[in-house]
């Protein structure tokens, strides 16, 4: 369809009319066969056409219009391209054949109220698109009074603040009106619809002045209408005070005396009438929509920025604001202008420039260039790359400077990946959270922490300079602990023939040791005394395959196991100086033991030993014979009571009863308290001694879990702590009370010990000198003399025949209990280390060296013992040790030379009373119950407690 034809129609559905309106009066006039053109089409009068057309041309040069034009010079932008203007026109006429095709209820007040939507900005500016046909002065009021009247939809942008950005910002004029005094219209084609920064933007003269011509004409047509209308309405400017809106609908009322408004005084100064005009010439929201994407799909004309890349929209790093911007006078969104608080998050690009997130991702969805100083930004669009590419190469070349020192950045870094490393520090440089996905080709946005430290040079050379040595240094140890050390003492011992497992760098042959425990299970004799094979099975194992004496490696330890005669013999030679207790128990005991005399060396050792041995001479023990007998006295009358109330016969698990009894005993003869004031440390340490033989699992490199902060570590140091406090209170408390030694109570241990810590003879505090002893007291003490009478105990009950002997003859007792000695000694392990070069046999031991005596296969050597070697035939000690084995030193017991037992006496004098008590009273006998299954506990013990059938006599 033709223009002449659309013009044609028009008229003639106007002319069917009769009741016609002027668009610009709203005065109903006659249309006549003049009205020809497309004012007339558009329904105007002819006095508005007349008063339009030579207003229009005439060379208007008001003061105001002068003013708003100076203001148009400020804001307008640099960028007007020509091709917008040229779209501009294709869009009235996209208007006009809209118009041809549908019509719109306009007359409808309720349509009317719907109409009149469109944003106002919180800076009381109000803006809108129309059609800016310069050709057509008239169609600029059209436009605005359609989109005044009509439903334009902008859609969701920026929430209260402003106008869709989509492609209608660039199709359409915008036009900005200041509710101020210093109010303007601003028709502005460019293509950043939201005024932001427009003052940074330089103006091209030449386009400038073009653009003030089309504004001029059209704000003086404007102006012109105004004035007829007010002529032709009466009504004076004054009551034009600004927009308002009321029920939705927005008014327009100005103060300013020259610009009327084209709708006052239709039915009151501040409610327009509806605007009657033909209804087919209106295109309602959904049509206006329509057009407009209509007419971006199909100009393929259209050029300027395309929308930003959807990768770097979805990569768009969140900034929080944070204090600092608050400091520096805060932050303003330049879309909404709305202050942005602190904690809030916005939206930066890479120039800097932060945004709510609801003003730029639209925005973005339209333009790759900030709205504030048109960085540009990576896009999904070619052509738009390849000549974005193009020009960077251009600037590089001339040199051309930028902007911003950011823009330098990004630019000149496009296709360097340093410079965008460089950018990225300085992206990185302020709070940034990325939201989108990593990994595109902006992730250069994404923060990276490292990027945040920067250090002079030569601070990071002198923290070079003294951190490489340090890890040389470290890793040195390391190996040194790990391999050339333990090498050093292999190499020499293999050299003299010594032979053993070979040992891997990190776990020595601690794997070689769980192989053969998993490999000897399923032979494991549980109702045999030779619990070798079940607890020591590697040391079994490489007994037969290198000897008596062999090598092996655990935790960066070199082993020498003996258990040769002679070479065991030579070992009592040595002072504890020089074959001492081995260094790591003072740490890995130290929980149990403390500094106590089980586990120093040299002059400590001595000055412990000479503080409390005398306390354990056997004119002292015989004091003590009767505070054993006290202790004894609970368990009996317990035992009787339960067997009372059983009928004489029943089941006791003996364990817990016999250890009371011991714990009791230790309570009694050297603290001078009773059991149940000591009963707290008793328990605590009871669980102490199984939380660290739990720890002893580990071997090798798993031994490091003990130093982690785990939550046995952490249990095992609370108990630690409150055994400590204790053992202070308590020993406080007896030498306090006492005075001084009391013979009644036996205190004197105690008091040995209190007065041993003020001496100088121990290297550590007087109290860690107390606690250390009074905890190695209590632990070897009971724990070793209740394991023992428990062993015995079971023992007997398996061979009735020498519970009737031991019954009745206190000597035939002592054997019993040597026996029992013998086949289960408490303290199985024998360890000591060579604090010097030293000599066993032939053999010279490098310092360094462990020497390990296993005292159970001693005690079970066929070859010492006799073939019964396993067998409980406490007879072979009729004639004493010496009778009993050959060589006598290979009875270990209570230990060795230098370092026997000091509590022998009383262990030993204790084991007899308690023993000959029960066997007058009671007769035991196997439990079906008790399974034998010894385990290794730093002392060796029942697995399963040791049920015992106790009978009456
Ligand atoms: C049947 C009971 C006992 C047995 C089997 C026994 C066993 C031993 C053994 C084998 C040693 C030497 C450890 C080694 O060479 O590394 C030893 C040392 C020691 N025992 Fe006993 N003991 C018993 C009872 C007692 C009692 C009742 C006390 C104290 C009340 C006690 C206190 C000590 C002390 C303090 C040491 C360290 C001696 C030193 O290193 O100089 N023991 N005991």
């Amino acid at each position: 369809m033709s223009g002449n034809q659309t013009q044609s129609s028009d008229y003639e559905r106007l002319a069917s009319q009769p009741d016609a309106q002027c668009l610009v009066c709203t005065r109903p006039f006659t249309l006549d066969t003049e009205v020809t053109n497309s004012f007339e089409a558009l329904a105007i009068c002819r006095e508005c056409k007349a008063t339009v057309l030579n207003d229009s041309q005439r060379d208007v040069t008001t003061s105001t219009s002068q003013q708003r034009r100076q203001r148009r010079r400020r804001s307008r932008t640099a960028s007007l391209e020509s091709n917008e203007d040229a779209f501009s026109q294709q869009f009235s006429q996209l208007i006009n054949l809209a118009r041809q095709g549908h019509e719109a209820e306009i007359d409808d007040p309720t349509v009317v109220r719907q109409l009149a939507s469109y944003n106002s900005t919180p800076n009381q500016s109000q803006r809108w698109h129309a059609s800016d046909d310069e050709s057509d002065g008239l169609s600029y009021a059209d436009s605005v009074f359609d989109e005044l009247e009509s439903n334009i939809s902008f859609g969701d942008y920026g929430g209260e603040s402003d106008a869709s950005l989509g492609q209608h910002s660039m199709m359409g004029r915008e036009i900005t009106i200041q509710l101020d005094n210093e109010s303007y219209m601003n028709t502005d084609t460019d293509i950043d619809p939201m005024n932001a920064g427009i003052d940074q933007w330089d103006s091209d003269d030449q386009e400038d002045e073009d653009v003030q011509l089309e504004e001029s004409d059209f704000d003086e047509a404007v102006d012109a209408m105004q004035q007829h209308q007010q002529q032709s309405r009466g009504i004076g400017p004054s009551e034009l005070t600004g927009w308002e809106s009321e029920d939705g609908v927005w008014t327009w009322r100005s103060q300013r005396a020259n610009m009327t408004n084209l709708m006052a005084g239709m039915e009151g100064p501040d409610v327009r009438a509806p605007f009657v005009g033909n209804p087919g010439d209106y295109a309602d929201a959904r049509q206006f929509e329509m057009i407009l994407e209509q007419f971006a799909e199909d100009d393929s004309s259209r050029r300027g920025a395309p929308p930003a890349a959807t990768s770097f929209i979805g990569n768009l790093p969140s900034l929080v604001i944070s204090t600092s911007h608050e400091a520096d006078g805060g932050v303003i969104c330049p879309v909404c202008k709305d202050p942005m608080p602190i904690r809030t998050r916005a939206k930066q690009l890479p120039c800097m420039h932060l945004y709510h997130s609801s003003c730029i991702l639209p925005w973005l969805s339209s333009r790759n260039t900030c709205p504030v100083c048109r960085y540009e930004l990576p896009t999904d669009d070619p052509e738009s790359e390849r000549s974005e590419r193009a020009a960077t190469n251009e600037r590089d070349v001339h040199g051309v400077e930028e902007h911003t020192h950011l823009q330098e950045i990004g630019e000149e870094g496009s296709d360097e990946p340093e410079a965008e490393e460089t950018q990225d520090m300085f992206n990185d440089a302020v709070e940034v959270t990325n939201t989108g996905e990593h990994g595109s080709e902006d992730s250069r946005y994404l923060q990276s922490p490292v990027h945040l430290i920067s250090m002079p040079p030569l601070m990071e050379n002198l923290l070079l300079l003294i951190l490489v040595p340090l890890l040389c240094l470290a890793l040195f140890c390391l190996c040194n602990i790990l391999w050339l050390r333990p090498e050093k003492i292999r190499k020499r011992l293999r050299r003299q023939g010594v032979k053993g497992p070979k040992p891997t760098l990190l776990d020595g042959n601690t794997k070689e040791m769980k192989r053969i425990r998993h490999e000897l299970k399923p032979m494991k004799k549980q109702d045999s005394n030779n619990y070798i094979s079940t607890l020591f099975p590697h040391i079994l194992v490489w007994k037969e395959t290198y000897g008596s004496v062999f090598l092996y490696s655990s935790g960066g330890r070199e082993i020498l196991h003996v258990s040769q005669p002679d070479m065991v013999k030579d070992i009592d030679h040595w002072t504890p100086s020089e074959l001492g207790k081995p260094n790591y128990l003072k740490k890995t005991r130290k929980a149990l033991l403390g500094g106590g005399l089980l586990t120093v060396n040299g002059d400590e050792w001595a000055y412990q030993r000479k503080t409390m041995a005398p306390e354990f001479f056997m004119d002292k023990i015989k004091g003590m014979i009767q505070l054993i007998e006290d202790a004894t006295a609970p368990l009996l009358e317990a035992w009787e009571n339960i067997l009372d109330s059983a009928g004489g016969s029943t089941e006791i698990v003996v364990d817990d009863y016999l250890r009371n009894m011991s714990a009791d005993v230790i309570a009694r003869a050297c603290f001078g308290s009773s059991f149940a004031k000591g009963e707290e440390i008793f328990c605590m340490l009871r669980k102490l001694q199984k939380a660290i033989s739990q720890q002893d699992a580990f071997v090798g490199l798993s031994a490091l879990w003990k130093h982690l902060p785990t939550k046995s570590n952490r249990e095992i140091r609370n108990l630690v702590e409150k055994v400590r406090l204790l053992i202070l209170e308590l020993a406080k408390a007896n030498v306090n009370e006492n005075g001084a030694e009391n013979a009644a109570t036996h205190n004197g241990l105690l008091r040995a010990i209190v007065n041993g810590a003020h001496g100088a003879g121990h290297g550590g505090t007087a109290e860690d000198f107390i606690v250390g002893n009074c905890k190695t007291i209590y632990f070897a003490g009971h724990e070793t003399t209740a394991v023992t009478a428990i062993w015995c105990l079971m023992l007997l009950a398996k061979h009735p025949e020498w519970q009737e002997r031991a019954r009745i003859e206190a000597l035939e007792l002592t054997m019993v209990i040597q026996e029992t000695l013998r086949l289960y000694p408490p303290a199985s392990l024998m360890m000591r280390e060579a604090l010097t070069d030293i000599k066993i046999g032939d053999l010279d031991v490098p310092r360094g060296t462990i020497v390990q005596v296993t005292r159970s296969m001693l005690h079970l050597d066929k070859e010492v013992w006799g073939p019964d070697a396993e067998e409980f035939r406490p007879g072979r000690f009729a004639n004493g040790v010496a009778g009993a084995c050959k060589p006598a030193h290979l009875y270990t017991p209570f230990g060795l030379g230098h370092r026997t037992c000091i509590g022998q006496n009383l262990a030993m004098t204790e084991l007899k009373l308690v023993l000959a008590r029960l066997l007058s009273r009671f007769a035991f006998s196997p439990s079906p119950t008790y399974r034998h299954a010894p385990v290794f506990r730093l002392t060796i013990e029942p697995g399963f407690g040791m049920p015992l059938v106790a009978k009456k006599l």
